[in-house]
């Protein structure tokens, strides 16, 4: 199997040698766009799928994803566990900063975790789509139907982006938990250097208050580019020799869903550390919001 930075850089040379140029309207930005890539990532061992091309700010990637866990709707709870991405699109994105729906400043809407964790039924009520699947996971039965998803068609207009990655459907086999992550659209660049760690560190955190065994990542990608301002970036981190894949460490006193809402906290070294992290210099790509 092909390791995660060696399927990254083989996307990133696909964009640039059979990429389409189209132009995106909602970023008025030139995309760089190919369409479907299907990664793969074995999380068994402990391999954390970081570049090493560049350095990747995984303790950032990880608590958005946290953030995502605990339903957050706002760019400043974000920030407090140390993840300053959702900024931009919270006070900046031309369509959002016009919605009569967005709260205010900082404001995200019903994003990405707000789906997760306080979808609307018909009724008025919250379904809490994380910890069904918890629940599920740790009754044992065999069940096909282990799917969380943060895109809810009805809500679209309540939040600040259509969520990208956007439906993670769990699978368990003799005692070992699998992940297929599906996602819409791909900053290549910013966005997946993020994402392949993310879906690794899901699986890892969920196995592990499930109690069970961590297995593979199947990550589907959809349209993926690169913006037309990070193109001559991109030729120049292709050029660089990846180095040895990195392994995540996660301290065994996170046991529940509960530890994970209240007291986990991604920037403290004695929860979450890596191990054998050595990268090529950062490189800054440029955002589109
Ligand atoms: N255009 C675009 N690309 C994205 O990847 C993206 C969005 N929009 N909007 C929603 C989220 C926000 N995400 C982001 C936003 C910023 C960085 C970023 O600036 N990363 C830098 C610096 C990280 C740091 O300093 O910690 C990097 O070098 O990775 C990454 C992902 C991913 N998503
Ligand atoms: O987790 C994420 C979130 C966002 N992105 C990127 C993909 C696109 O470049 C933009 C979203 O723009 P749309 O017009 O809504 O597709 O954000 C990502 O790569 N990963």
């Amino acid at each position: 199997m092909k390791t995660a930075e060696q399927q990254y850089l083989a996307l990133c040379r696909r964009i640039l040698e059979e990429g389409v140029l189209i132009k995106n309207q909602r970023t008025n930005k030139g995309c760089l766009t190919v369409i479907n890539a299907d990664f793969e990532y074995d999380a068994s061992g402990g391999g954390f799928p970081l570049v090493t091309t560049r350095k990747a700010f995984w303790r950032n990637a990880v608590a958005e994803m946290i953030g995502y866990l605990r339903g957050y709707d706002n760019a400043n709870q974000f920030a407090s566990i140390g993840c300053n991405t959702w900024f931009a699109n919270a006070n900046e994105t031309p369509a959002w900063l016009d919605n009569p729906h967005r709260k205010g400043k900082d404001d995200i809407g019903r994003a990405y975790g707000v789906q997760l964790r306080n979808w609307r039924n018909p009724e008025g009520g919250k379904v809490d789509q994380l910890h069904k699947v918890v629940d599920a996971l740790k009754a044992g039965y065999d069940n096909r139907r282990l799917i969380m998803t943060f895109h809810n068609p009805g809500e679209l207009d309540r939040a600040a982006l259509d969520a990208c990655m956007h439906t993670h459907h769990f699978s368990v086999l003799e005692g070992t938990l699998y992940l297929t992550s599906y996602q819409r659209s791909i900053d290549v660049p910013l966005g997946l250097v993020f994402n392949m760690p993310q879906t690794v560190f899901l699986l890892r955190i969920i196995a592990q208050i499930s109690g069970l065994k961590p297995g593979k990542v199947f990550h589907k990608l959809v349209n993926c580019h690169i913006y037309d301002n990070q193109i001559e970036l991109m030729r120049e981190q292709v050029e660089r020799v990846p180095l040895e894949q990195p392994t995540l460490h996660i301290s065994d006193r996170i046991k529940t869903l509960n530890d994970l809402e209240t007291w986990v906290d991604p920037q403290d070294p004695e929860q979450f550390w890596v191990e054998g992290y050595e990268h090529h210099p950062a490189i800054k790509y440029p955002f589109a919001c």
